[in-house]
């Protein structure tokens, strides 16, 4: 990647950050849509499945030349927080069924 300027790095970034608001809204629809199918808050947290998750994209991250650190950091923060939209979607399923 080559740019000019400050600017331009800059509306670069915009852009791709604009793209991460998109998957990012995709991915929580997917995650509101995991509440539904699990039985406990120990489901929604499933540690066994972050840590797949967390290998997996490290693992894509190295292939891509992006510092593992950089990832999971991301990564981390990304699932604490849909841990924490999914909690909340699965407590209000299970209010609906009462
Ligand atoms: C969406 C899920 O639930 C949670 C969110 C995850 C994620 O954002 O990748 C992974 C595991 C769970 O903590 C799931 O179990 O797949």
């Amino acid at each position: 990647m080559s740019f000019s300027s400050i600017e331009d790095v800059r509306n670069r970034i915009d852009q791709i950050d604009s793209e991460l608001v998109k998957m990012i809204a995709q991915c929580s629809q997917c995650v509101k849509a995991a509440a539904a199918f699990k039985s406990d808050h120990s489901a929604v947290r499933a540690p066994d499945r972050v840590k797949q998750v967390i290998d997996k994209v490290s693992k894509q991250a190295t292939e891509a030349g992006l510092p593992t650190g950089i990832i999971e950091k991301v990564c981390r923060t990304m699932i604490d927080a849909f841990i924490d939209y999914e909690l909340t979607q699965h407590d209000q399923l299970r209010q609906e069924k009462c």
